[in-house]
Parts: C-alpha cells; structure tokens; sequence
C-alpha cells in the first residue's frame, strides 16, 4: 500500500549576513532533487535586494516588488527600502498562501529564503506576519543559520545564541541551530559548549578579561556567566545539526531535524496557537459587547431625550448602497505557472524582464 502523502513542512531559514543562507537553500534544493524519489521543494525568495539567487524560486518577492524604485520613490536608504519592499510584499501573503495552499499535495517542503539584513525580517511587524501566516496553515520549522568559523570566539558564541533564543521566544515554532560551514571549522566546540556548562566557562576564561587588577570578576564576566545560564535552559528546546552547504555534509541531518521538528509543532506549537487564538477571539467578542452596550445605552437616552428622532434612523431602501467590493488584482506570481500578461501588476510600476515577452503595465 502507498504510504499517506505528509502535507509539506515550512523551512524559514534566518541568519546574520554572510552566514549563508542562500548557498543553504540551494543546497537543501538540490539535496532533494536528488532523493530517489526526488521530493519536491517549493521556494519562496522574500529578499529584495538580492541580486543573483544560487536557486530556482518559485515565487521571488522580485517579481513583486522593485527595491530601487522602492527606494527612489520613498526616498529610503538600503535597509529602509528593504523594509519597506517586504511591507509591500505582505500586503498581498494571502495570495502567497493561496499559491502554496494550491500545491500542498504536490509539494514536501516549503522553503523560505529571507533577506540578509536579519532584523528587517526578525523585528519586523511583516516578518511575523509571514512567519504567523506560514505557521498556522503548515507545520513550519525555523532553520537558524549560522557562521560557525565566525561564531568560534565564546563571546561571539553567547551573542549569536542570545539572538537565536530571542527568535525562538518570539516565533515560538521548532527551531534548528545549523552550523554552517563545517568544511571550515568543525562545529563540535558549540556543541561542546552547549552541552557542558563548564567547558563554556572555561573557554571564557581562557579569552581574558573576566578577572580584574585584584582578581576579581569584571563586570563583562558576571554579565556572560549570568547570561550562559539563561541559554543552558534555551538550549535544551533546540536541535542543533553542522552542514557545510558547500560540500553537503550533513545535509541529511538537517533533514531528519526537520522530519523530527514536525511533532514538536504539533505538541507545542498548535496548542499554543490555538490558545491564543481563543485569547484574541474572546478579546475581539468582549470588545464587540462592550460597544454593543455602549451603543444601546446610547440609543436609550437619545430616544428618551428626542422620542421623534426614531424616524430618522429607519433604513432607506433606495438609498444607494456603497459597493465597494475590493477585487485586488491578483499580482504575485508562481514562476512554476505559466504568467499570462496583466496577472502582475508591479507595485511601482516598474519593468524587471524585458526579456520576457510580457507586456508589464506601464507608469501612463
Ligand atoms: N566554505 C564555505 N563557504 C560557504 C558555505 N556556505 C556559504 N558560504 C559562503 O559564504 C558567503 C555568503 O553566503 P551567502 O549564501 O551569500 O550568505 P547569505 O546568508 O545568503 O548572505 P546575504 O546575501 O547577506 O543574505 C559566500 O561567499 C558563500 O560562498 C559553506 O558551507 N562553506
């Protein structure tokens, strides 16, 4: 009998810049190219400012929005442009997620590139937007990537962790530390670190500078002792796995994370979820009553005060009604699909393929 399809899990990978994100994503692309049989990822690029992706994109913010003119138009600096790029880019997730919904029985693995400056995604209200949306229409893992030849020195270490933890107590979701790199620097001292308290101690010390003129602890070495007993705790809610996106190693374990991530969303993530869910629902119907009272106390004393004013509130069924239905134009495209000419509509208006031989709208 033919094993149940699983319905696709959602792959975001962050990172600093640098750590190698998008040599990441091509490389868990071809990985699974070439499983036997192949899966099937689906890729989604959100950075704008990218000028070459190492990877076949199935949707690329791109194709939505023009960063340059982002910038020229907003008269925003890089990073504004970037952020702004990616607000525009969310107003229309829903049709993002109707084109992902629609291959959900075809796909295995959604996979989310995102732009290189990591806090334009991490602190940004669109970034957990996309991150929320994602979450709660696909089992969804976060893939936190990191430059392990880079991150070697303890004080580096602690701070990249620090960041790593504050992304998982905000997106809450299954979260998988990739030491990237490994052709370079094997990872086996974070993980080292990670499992021994004291080791990581040591390695403090060794860097200087956590004793003072009279022997004492200096402040710095108070501060990263207190701050590596938070992250024991931390540590205990993630998987970590060392790949080198250049040679593969340990591409397969990143997988078997992720497989193994699935049930971690679906004991703590979705509970979670659909708590919160309550929580903002039964906000919303508290709100609704409160206003609903509000109004009807209103109406009662305006009706005791002007008892003729009643006739003015009767509804008038000539009077035109203010159809405004809202038909947005559907403007994100699936590359995999076949575009037909007016399905784009850029949100500056400007052209990014003239080879294409699609005839964009035009500024008049
Ligand atoms: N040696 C080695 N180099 C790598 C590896 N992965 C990425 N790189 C290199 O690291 C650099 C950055 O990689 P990118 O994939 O562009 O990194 P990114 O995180 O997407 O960077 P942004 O464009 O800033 O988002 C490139 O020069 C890559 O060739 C790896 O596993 N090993």
């Amino acid at each position: 009998m033919a094993e149940e399809r699983k319905k696709p899990i959602a792959i975001i990978t962050i990172g600093m810049a640098g750590a190698g994100k998008s040599t990441f994503v091509q490389r868990i692309n071809s990985y699974l190219h070439s499983q036997d049989p192949p899966k099937t990822p689906y890729i989604l690029n959100l950075d704008p400012a990218v000028t070459h992706v190492p990877f076949e994109a199935n949707i690329d913010i791109r194709d939505t929005v023009n960063y340059s003119e982002v910038m020229k138009q907003y008269n925003l600096g890089p990073n504004g442009g970037i952020l702004t790029s990616l607000n525009l880019f969310t107003t229309k997730f829903d049709q993002v997620l109707e084109l992902v919904d629609k291959r959900v029985d075809t796909v295995d693995y959604v996979i989310l590139d995102t732009p290189g400056q990591i806090e334009i995604f991490t602190w940004s209200a669109s970034g957990a937007i996309i991150t929320d949306a994602v979450a709660s229409s696909l089992s969804t893992v976060v893939a936190y990537i990191i430059d392990t030849p880079r991150t070697s020195a303890p004080a580096t270490f602690m701070s990249n962790m620090l960041y790593a933890c504050s992304i998982l107590y905000k997106t809450k979701l299954p979260f998988i530390l990739v030491f990237n790199k490994t052709d370079v620097q094997s990872h086996q001292f974070a993980l080292d670190w990670m499992h021994d308290f004291e080791e990581f101690q040591a390695a403090l010390a060794e860097h200087g500078g956590t004793r003072d003129a009279e022997g004492e602890p200096t402040y710095m070495n108070s501060l990263m002792h207190s701050m590596s007993l938070v992250l024991d705790e931390f540590y205990k809610h993630l998987t970590a796995v060392g790949v080198s996106s250049m040679s593969g190693d340990g591409i397969k374990e990143f997988f078997d994370a992720v497989e193994a991530s699935r049930e971690t969303y679906e004991t703590d993530y979705l509970p979670e979820l659909a708590r919160a869910r309550a929580t903002r629902e039964k906000k919303l119907q508290d709100a609704k009553d409160e206003s609903m009272n509000k109004l009807l106390r209103d109406l009662t004393m305006d009706r005791a005060k002007n008892p003729g004013g009643a006739l003015s509130d009767r509804w008038d069924p000539n009077a035109e009604e203010d159809d405004d239905d809202d038909n947005d134009d559907e403007d994100i495209i699936d590359r995999t699909e076949e575009a037909w000419p007016g399905q784009y509509i850029d949100v500056t208006r400007a052209q990014r393929h003239p080879e294409e031989r699609i005839n964009w709208p035009r500024p008049g």
